[in-house]
């Protein structure tokens, strides 16, 4: 057994832990990133070719914080050279009247995001092959686009790499002895650090439980579904279609959301924001498919181009606290140890400005935004602490 001594250890190589291990090589922190899987994998939350990146927001904090992260998602392609997402737009869709659409609205328009609103006279001029819903109302934030997720892992991880960093993958965390120089074991090895980061996605109570600590978290498993394009190439990126999200749908009581056609030419992601609950270990056995049917009918209703059977089924997990907002804080009793967990299924676009936040707390900075919002105390009642 080996026993080295770092000055910060990050749990966890999804986008989360990937870049907060990169902010804190680069910021000369010795760092160690340790990965239960061997890389790349397909187990957690941040696989998969793509994910929306939006300022549409319906709270002016996250708009806030996608203004910093667009400019350090700028930084990373610079410094790597290589371009890890495309504009495209998000067309955003709901009741006019209803109780999410109008916020959202609201909300562009106080925060001044680049914002084109659509009159239904005009929609299918420019959002061809789609059906606006009689009610609905349509805008656009032309800030928005699709993020290449498994490129930008990847590139993060090799950046983290260059600037000295040491990622063991295949290595799960068995154990984590809190106190002013932690101890993390694996099967082969014990590692010793100042300050510990927990970035374990839907696995984060397994591992919080070592420290005494539990979260109110709900793991979901979300089938990842696409659709064949009747004629090839029509809701593709390249024709610059935009990604969507259909708020109160007719059909559900949650969002609907899609991709262009990209990484499965001929084939637009379509999705259900919402799953069935989980265990990340046996994510096979949820075999739950009623989100498909609500797909299928507001497929066969909104998008006639799309043949309304999916041709691909993926699946990716969800970590989701009851809120819906994250979770950026130290421990409760352990302030070396800062945690980045339930990111409900809308984390990829804050990856770096998370990166940056979770390596300002580990290394005692104040941190660049309020994180009011995303703390542990927020949550009431039993789940709150073990402690
Ligand atoms: C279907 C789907 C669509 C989404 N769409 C969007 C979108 O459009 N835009 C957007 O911004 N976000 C989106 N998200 C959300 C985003 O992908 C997640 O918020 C983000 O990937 C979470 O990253 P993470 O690093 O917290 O978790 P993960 O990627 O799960 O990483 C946690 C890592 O910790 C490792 N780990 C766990 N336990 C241990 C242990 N004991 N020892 C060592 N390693 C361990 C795991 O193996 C895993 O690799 C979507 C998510 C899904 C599932
Ligand atoms: O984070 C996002 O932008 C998307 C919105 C739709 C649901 C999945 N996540």
């Amino acid at each position: 057994m080996s026993s080295q001594e770092y000055d910060c250890i990050v749990i966890g190589a999804g986008i989360q832990g990937s870049c907060t291990a990169y902010y804190l090589a680069k910021n000369n922190q010795k760092t160690l990133l340790l990965e239960q899987f061997v890389l790349p994998h397909a187990r957690g939350s941040s696989h998969g070719q793509t994910r929306i990146i939006r300022k549409a927001y319906d709270e002016d904090y996250y708009v806030r914080m996608m203004d910093e992260s667009y400019g350090l998602w700028a930084e990373l392609e610079k410094e790597a050279g290589v371009k890890l997402h495309s504009r495209t737009g998000l067309l955003m869709l709901g009741p006019e009247n209803g109780r999410d659409y109008p916020r959202y609205k609201q909300t562009l328009q106080r925060s001044r995001v680049p914002t084109v609103l659509l009159r239904r006279e005009e929609f299918s001029q420019h959002i061809p092959n789609f059906n606006l819903t009689d009610g609905d109302g349509a805008l656009v934030d032309t800030t928005a686009g699709v993020l290449y997720a498994d490129k930008a892992l990847r590139t993060i991880q090799r950046l983290f790499q260059l600037r000295g960093g040491e990622i063991k993958d295949g290595q799960k965390v068995s154990d984590i002895s809190p106190g002013p120089v932690a101890t993390v074991t694996t099967a082969t090895g014990a590692y010793r650090t100042k300050s510990l980061v927990i970035t374990a996605g839907p696995w984060v109570n397994s591992l919080l439980a070592y420290t005494g600590l539990g979260l109110p978290l709900k793991v979901e498993k979300i089938n990842v579904c696409y659709w064949r394009e009747k004629v090839p190439g029509s809701y593709s990126i390249h024709k610059r279609f935009p990604c969507f999200i259909q708020v109160e749908p007719l059909e559900s009581k949650h969002h609907i959301y899609g991709l262009p056609s990209n990484e499965y030419p001929g084939l637009m992601k379509v999705c259900y924001h919402v799953g069935k609950d989980a265990d990340p270990d046996e994510r096979d056995r949820q075999t739950d498919r009623s989100d498909i049917e609500i797909l299928q009918r507001y497929i066969s209703r909104c998008m006639p181009g799309l043949v309304p059977v999916p041709a691909v089924v993926e699946s990716c997990l969800y970590t989701t606290t009851p809120d819906t907002h994250f979770v950026l804080d130290r421990h409760p009793t352990h302030s070396n140890i800062v945690i980045g967990a339930g990111f409900s299924g809308h984390g990829f676009k804050f990856g770096p400005l998370v990166g940056k936040i979770l390596y300002e707390l580990s290394t005692g900075q104040v941190p660049s935004h309020d994180l009011t919002p995303f703390k542990i105390s927020r949550f009431q009642g039993p789940s709150k602490s073990a402690l």
